[in-house]
C-alpha cells in the first residue's frame, strides 16, 4: 500500500530532511513514526499525501508513483487519504459541521448523506452538540477531535496523523487512540507520527524511528506478504 524505495528529500541544497529511506506499510497496518523534533516525520507524511515529491528514490502509494502523478491526479490520491495535521488546519470561520462536511462535499456526496455521516463521526469523536460552533470557540483538544473527524468521515484507505494527541490529557488520548484502532479494524492503514513514548508503548504496534532524516529502526512488518504485493 505504501512503499518507500531509497527516498531522499532536500528542501534546499545541502539540507537533507530525509536520507535514503526504505520501508513498506501493508494494507490495514497500524504503525507509529517517531523520533526527535526535526527528524523528518512531517516530511515523510507529506511525501505520502503528495504534498512533496522525493528528491531521489520512489514513493508508491496505492500502487501509484507519487513522482509521476499529474497535478490533476493529486486530488484523487488525496481523497483516499485522511490527514490530521499538526496545526489542525481547520477553517476558522466555518462551523464544526462545515469543517467536517468539506471532505464529503469535495468527494461529491449528496446533502442528506453528508448530514448523516458528519453527525455520525462527530458522535464517535465525542463532539455531538458542538457542530454549530466555530473552531475559535473550542479547546485545543476539541479542535483536534474535529480535525480527526474531518480526516475519518470519508472512511479513507489511509489515515495519517501528525502529533494527534499533543494537546490531550490521558483520558482523551486513549479515546483518540481507540478511534484510530476502530478505523484500523475496518481496514484503514494508520500511520501516527508522535513523540509520545507512552502512547506507543500502550499499543504494541509497529514503530518506525527516524533520527536526523535517517531511518534507524523499522520494526516488524505486520503483514509482510500483503506489503510485497
Ligand atoms: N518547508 C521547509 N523548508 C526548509 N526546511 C524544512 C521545511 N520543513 C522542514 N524542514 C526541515 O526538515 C527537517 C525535518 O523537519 P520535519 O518537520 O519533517 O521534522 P519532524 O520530525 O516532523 O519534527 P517535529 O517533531 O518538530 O514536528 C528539519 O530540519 C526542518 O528544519
Amino acid at each position: 500500500m505504501i512503499q518507500f524505495h531509497n527516498v531522499s528529500l532536500a528542501y534546499q541544497k545541502d539540507a537533507t530532511a530525509l536520507d535514503t529511506i526504505s520501508f513498506r506499510a501493508a494494507k490495514g497496518e497500524f504503525l507509529f513514526l517517531t523520533g526527535p523534533s526535526g527528524a523528518g516525520k512531517t516530511t515523510l507524511l507529506k511525501l505520502i499525501y503528495g504534498a512533496l515529491r522525493p528528491s531521489r528514490g520512489q514513493v508508491i502509494v496505492n500502487g501509484q508513483n507519487i513522482s509521476r502523478l499529474t497535478p490533476a491526479e493529486v486530488p484523487f490520491l488525496r481523497r483516499t487519504i485522511g490527514v490530521v495535521f499538526q496545526d489542525f488546519k481547520l477553517l476558522p470561520h466555518r462551523t464544526v459541521f462545515e469543517n467536517v462536511a468539506i471532505t464529503l462535499e469535495v468527494a461529491g456526496c449528496s446533502g442528506s448523506d453528508i448530514g448523516k455521516r458528519v453527525m455520525h463521526i462527530l458522535r464517535q469523536v465525542g463532539m455531538e452538540g458542538k457542530q454549530g460552533l466555530t473552531p475559535l470557540r473550542l479547546s485545543g483538544g476539541e479542535q483536534q477531535r474535529v480535525a480527526l473527524a474531518r480526516a475519518l468521515v470519508n472512511e479513507p484507505r489511509i489515515l495519517l496523523a501528525d502529533e494527534p494527541t499533543g494537546n490531550l490529557d490521558e483520558a482523551n488520548k486513549m479515546q483518540i487512540l481507540s478511534i484510530f484502532k476502530e478505523a484500523n479494524v475496518k481496514g484503514t492503514t494508520v500511520i501516527v507520527a508522535t513523540h509520545d513514548r507512552r502512547l506507543i508503548e500502550q499499543t504494541h504496534q509497529r514503530v518506525i524511528v527516524l533520527r536526523n532524516g535517517c531511518l534507524v529502526e523499522a520494526g516488524e512488518a505486520g503483514h509482510a506478504e500483503e506489503a510485497s504485493r
